[in-house]
C-alpha cells in the first residue's frame, strides 16, 4: 500500500505544473486561432459606384456598376447593380428637338439617385457614350448632333454625381471596350488561357473584335492593350450602317430601286421575301430613305404596300447585295474592302445577335440545322406568327426573319465563319449578372480599374488562410493528445509492473 502511494505521487502527469503547462498551450492555441480569425475577418464591404449611359441608335440604357472599394483593381470585381431603359427612341432621334434628348434621361437618372447611397453620389462618375445613331446624325447634320450632345450633357450635370463627359465614341472604341467587357467578366484577363472574341450587332452598326493568329495588315483595325501584365494585340472593325435597322432600310431601298419604275404611280407593291407570307403593311418611302446609309441608291417617294412572300433563300440573295465583295486591297477581306484575318477561337455574340437568335431558338444547333429551321420560320404565315406570339410587339415580330437571315449572312459570308467553327459562337446576353456590351469596358478604362501590371495578391486567400490556421492548430492538439495518451499508458504499465 505504501509502495502504491509512493508511485502515484511520482506520476509526472499529475503534477500541477504539467497540468498548468498543458492548459497554457491549449489556451494559447485557442487564442491564436481566435486572433487570426478576428484579425483577418474582412471588414464590412464598402462599395463604390459608376454610371454609364449607352446612347445607342435605337434607345438609351443607363448602367449602374458597383465594386468593393478595396478590391477595385482585381478582375471580375465590378458587377452591374442596376439598369434602366430610357423611354422612347435613341438620342439621335431628337435632332429636331434637342432639349427633348436631355429630358428623356430624367426618369432613369432619378432612379440612379435612389439606387446609389446618397453619401456616394458626389464621387460616382457618370459617362455618356453615343454610338452609331449619333455618328450618322453628325454626318448628316453636325450642328444638330452637337446640340443633342449639349442637351444631354446639361441634363447629366444637373444630378449630384461626378459628370465626366458626353461624347460620340469611335467604332474602334466600341469594338475594343466590348471585347474588354466580355473578357473581364469571363475572368480571362489574368490567365494565360485564350480570350473570347466579341461580336456586337446594334441597330446602326456592328463590331467584330478578336485576337487574330495572323498579322493585322491595316493600321486602322489594330489596337493594343497591356492588361494585368499581358499584352493583347487586337483586330477590331466597326461597320457603320451594318446594324440590323440600317441594313433593313438599305436592302428595302435596293429592292425598291429595282422594282419601282420611274413612271409608276404610287402606291405600288414591294414584294419582300424577308417578311412572312400574308404580311402586308402600307409604308412611306421616306421611312426607308431617311438615312445617310443609302448613298448611291435611287430614292423613291410616296407610299407603298410592303408585302411578305416568306422565302429564306431569296431573302438571303437580297441581303448579299448589301455586301460589296468585288475588291480587296489586302490578302483577305470581310467585305467592302475591309481587311479581316481569319476568325479564331471562341466568340461571344451579344446585343441583337442574342435578341434575335434567342427569340427564334437558334442558338445551339449546327449551321445547317439553323438554316433549315430559319427557312421554315420565314415561310410560316404572318397570321400564325402573330397568333403564336400575341404579346410580342408586331414591329419586332415582323422583322425576325429578316434579322436572323442578315445575322447568318453577316457571320458566314461577311466574317467567314463556317459550319466547322459555327459552334465557337456563343450567343450571350449576360455574363454572371452583367450585360455584355461596351459600357463596362469603357468605365473600367476611364477609371483606370484595369492596371497594366498585375497587382500583388496575398499568398493565400482569406478562406484558405483561416482553414490553414484551423487545421494546423487541430494537428498540434491531436499531437499533444497522442503524446499525453502515450505517456499515460506507459506510466500505467510502469505502475502495474511495480504492483
Ligand atoms: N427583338 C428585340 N429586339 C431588340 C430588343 N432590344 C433592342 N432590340 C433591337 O435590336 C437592335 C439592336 O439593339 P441595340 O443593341 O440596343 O442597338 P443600339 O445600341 O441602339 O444601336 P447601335 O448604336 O448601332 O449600337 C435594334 O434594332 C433594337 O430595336 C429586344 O429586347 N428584343
Ligand atoms: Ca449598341
Amino acid at each position: 500500500m505504501d509502495e502504491q502511494r509512493e508511485v502515484k505521487v511520482q506520476n509526472p502527469w499529475h503534477r500541477p505544473v504539467v497540468i498548468f503547462l498543458a492548459g497554457v498551450i491549449t489556451g494559447g492555441i485557442i487564442i491564436m486561432v481566435a486572433i487570426s480569425v478576428i484579425q483577418y475577418k474582412p471588414l464590412p464591404q464598402k462599395y463604390k459606384y459608376g454610371i454609364v449611359l449607352d446612347a445607342g441608335s435605337s434607345h438609351t440604357s443607363v448602367f449602374i456598376y458597383e465594386w468593393p472599394a478595396e478590391k477595385e483593381n482585381n478582375t471580375g470585381m465590378v458587377r452591374q447593380k442596376h439598369t434602366c431603359n430610357v423611354e422612347g427612341k435613341g438620342i439621335s432621334s431628337y435632332s429636331n428637338n434637342p432639349v427633348g434628348a436631355g429630358r428623356s434621361l430624367q426618369k432613369c437618372m432619378e432612379e440612379a439617385k435612389k439606387t446609389i447611397p446618397a453619401h456616394r453620389h458626389h464621387e460616382t462618375p457618370v459617362y455618356l457614350g453615343a454610338t452609331a445613331g449619333m455618328r450618322l446624325l453628325k454626318m448628316e447634320n453636325e450642328d444638330a448632333s452637337e446640340k443633342v450632345l449639349e442637351s444631354v450633357a446639361h441634363s447629366l450635370k444637373s444630378y449630384p454625381f461626378s459628370y465626366q463627359g458626353a461624347r460620340i465614341i469611335t467604332g474602334q472604341e466600341e469594338g475594343a471596350f466590348g471585347w474588354i467587357t466580355v473578357n473581364y467578366l469571363s475572368k480571362n484577363l489574368r490567365k494565360p488561357t485564350g480570350t473570347l472574341g466579341a461580336l456586337d450587332l446594334g441597330g446602326a452598326s456592328t463590331q467584330i473584335t478578336f485576337v487574330p493568329q495572323q498579322e493585322i495588315e491595316s493600321q486602322d483595325n489594330s489596337i493594343d492593350f497591356r492588361l494585368y501584365g499581358n499584352n493583347y494585340h487586337l483586330y477590331t472593325h466597326s461597320f457603320l450602317c451594318y446594324g440590323k435597322d440600317q441594313v433593313l432600310k438599305i436592302s428595302m431601298g435596293k429592292k425598291m430601286e429595282s422594282t419601282f419604275k420611274a413612271d409608276e404611280t404610287h402606291p405600288i407593291e414591294l414584294k419582300d421575301p424577308c417578311f412572312h407570307p400574308g404580311y402586308n403593311l402600307t409604308k412611306t418611302a421616306g421611312s426607308v430613305f431617311d438615312t445617310p446609309c443609302m448613298e448611291g441608291v435611287k430614292m423613291a417617294n410616296g407610299s407603298f404596300f410592303h408585302v411578305g412572300t416568306g422565302n429564306w433563300s431569296q431573302c438571303q440573295q437580297s441581303i448579299r447585295k448589301v455586301f460589296n465583295t468585288s475588291y480587296c486591297p489586302y490578302s483577305r477581306c470581310s467585305f467592302n474592302g475591309i481587311f479581316q484575318p481569319s476568325v479564331d477561337g471562341n466568340f461571344g455574340a451579344f446585343s441583337a445577335f442574342f435578341f434575335v437568335m434567342d427569340f427564334l431558338n437558334l442558338t445551339s444547333d449546327s449551321l445547317d440545322i439553323t438554316k433549315q429551321n430559319l427557312s421554315t420560320y420565314c415561310s410560316t404565315p404572318w397570321k400564325k406568327i402573330v397568333q403564336n406570339h400575341p404579346k410580342t410587339k408586331e414591329k419586332y415580330l415582323s422583322e425576325y426573319c429578316f434579322s436572323a437571315t442578315y445575322i447568318l449572312t453577316l457571320l458566314e459570308d461577311g466574317y467567314k465563319f463556317t459550319s466547322k467553327n459555327w459552334k465557337d459562337i456563343k450567343f450571350i446576353k449576360k455574363i454572371e449578372d452583367s450585360d455584355a456590351g461596351w459600357t463596362l469596358g469603357y468605365m473600367l478604362n476611364l477609371t483606370n480599374m484595369i492596371p497594366a501590371e498585375a497587382p500583388d495578391t496575398p499568398l493565400m486567400p482569406y478562406g484558405g488562410y483561416v482553414a490553414f490556421m484551423l487545421l494546423f492548430s487541430l494537428l498540434i492538439l491531436v499531437l499533444l493528445l497522442m503524446v499525453y495518451l502515450y505517456f499515460r499508458r506507459s506510466s500505467r504499465t510502469a505502475q502495474k509492473d511495480i504492483i
